[in-house]
């Protein structure tokens, strides 16, 4: 055990009604909206290979006029309301929001730089319009907030010199300054999602960093921040040099999902991802393998039944409309979500040994279990391998028919539920009611 004096300062998962309400969403939107929109992944006809949100960082255009899109940003099509409508029917239950992405333009108009949309043609208050719409849809908000911020004159990389150090001490000012004015001007949100946190810059402010989370919980008792937020004094990120989870919940899982349970280490986390391989602002030619809602919706499980929440991301164009493809998902997964829900919200990794059939998810606090079905074997019998002492008192089917099944003992704790041939085209969940043997 290493003495930190920066490292976790908590063991084990946070208890308290906002961390568990976290614990529960099962499902989430992400949105990841700026200034990169308006290119969409291409410049001047010539597609930027990597992903759109980091256009400003490819040479085929000039950083200037990368910063110079402020003066054009005026999203017409702009409506958040929509936005919030589209991720409850989805079946969200939280919005993570960009509010600063790596290329510094604010969405808020924020008092510590004039790289906001109050200097845009658009002028209003992004960030709160997403606030108040999702509010109002009962979707909670958490805010998305890169460190790195590419436009601000005293952002480092690194602190090689005097004048790096300089310069960054008013840069950590300047960071401190906005995140203390974004949890001031938008108090209903539930946490922050950090990004652009990697560099030696930022990892060397153990200690600022600490210090500022424990300002930021102070000012929003049960804030949410996850692991990606700070390193500890020897440069420890997401966990800390005893192994100790650094916040609330694991912010790892991006754009990959854990291969098994133990790999989340009893931790809360979350998965965020995008539909493209990999293209979170919006790239008008989405290429490479684009998932499919029965993927998505695999996913979910999958996330849920290891504990964790499956973030999903968009990225509306540059006139802030949301593309056709993704409201498409959106439905699919919420006509899904729909009947189902049962077995993703407020649920938690079940305990029981993984069949190829799917996912097993529990129902938090209770014995009711969901089997998540995705891939129905020839035999059309389900194994089920439960815990020890536990019996099987009811099996049925969640939705429409409610069609009840007689569990085959095949030995003790090993079961076979048989399912009648059946068409499957989209996945679908059997409840068993257990109960523990006496
Ligand atoms: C790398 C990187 C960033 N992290 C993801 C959540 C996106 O914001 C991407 O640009």
């Amino acid at each position: 055990q290493i003495t930190l004096l920066h490292g976790s300062h908590r063991v084990g998962k946070r208890s308290d009604a906002a961390m568990e309400k976290w614990r529960g969403y099962g499902l989430g939107q992400f949105i990841h909206w700026g200034l990169y929109a308006i290119p969409g992944g291409a410049w001047n006809g010539k597609q930027y290979n990597g992903a759109a949100e980091w256009i400003r960082s490819w040479n085929g255009i000039p950083k200037s006029t990368y910063d110079s899109l402020n003066y054009s940003f005026n999203p017409t099509a702009f409506d958040a309301k929509a936005w919030a409508k589209t991720a409850r029917q989805m079946g969200a239950k939280y919005v993570t929001f960009t509010t600063k992405h790596h290329d510094g333009f604010c969405l808020w108009p924020s008092k510590y730089t004039k790289y906001t949309v109050k200097n845009s043609p658009y002028k209003k208050d992004i960030v709160k319009a997403v606030v108040d719409a999702y509010d109002q849809e009962g979707i909670d908000v958490i805010l998305y907030f890169s460190v790195m911020d590419w436009n601000h004159p005293d952002w480092r990389y690194d602190l090689k010199t005097k004048e790096d150090s300089i310069a960054f001490e008013r840069f950590k000012k300047f960071t401190r300054n906005q995140l203390i004015e974004l949890l001031t001007n938008y108090p209903t949100v539930k946490g922050l999602w950090f990004d652009g946190t990697w560099d030696k810059s930022w990892v060397k402010q153990a200690a600022f960093a600490d210090e500022l989370e424990t300002e930021m919980r102070k000012l929003r008792p049960g804030l949410i921040i996850g692991s990606r937020f700070r390193a500890d004094e020897n440069g420890k990120r997401h966990f800390d040099s005893n192994g100790v989870l650094m916040g609330d919940y694991e912010q790892g899982w991006e754009r990959k999902i854990p291969a098994k349970i133990e790999d989340v280490h009893g931790n809360d986390w979350d998965c965020v991802m995008t539909v493209p391989e990999n293209q979170w602002g919006y790239n008008a030619a989405w290429n490479g393998h684009i998932k499919t809602g029965n993927e998505l919706i695999e996913m979910t499980a999958r996330c849920v039944s290891m504990g964790g929440n499956f973030v999903l991301n968009f990225g509306p164009k540059g006139d802030g409309s949301i593309r056709q493809e993704e409201i498409k998902l959106a439905t699919e997964i919420g006509d899904w979500m729909k009947i189902n829900q049962e077995a993703i919200y407020n649920c938690e990794y079940a305990g029981y040994e993984k069949q190829d059939w799917g996912y097993f998810t529990k129902k938090s606090g209770t014995d009711k279990i969901y089997m998540v079905v995705f891939n129905v074997p020839v035999s059309a019998a389900l194994r089920i391998k439960t815990p020890p002492k536990t019996i099987i008192k009811k099996a049925y089917l969640l939705a429409d028919t409610q069609e009840v099944f007689s569990p085959e003992e095949i030995s003790g704790d090993e079961y076979f539920l048989h399912l009648k041939k059946r068409e499957q085209s989209k996945p679908f969940v059997i409840v068993l009611e257990t109960a523990k043997a006496e």
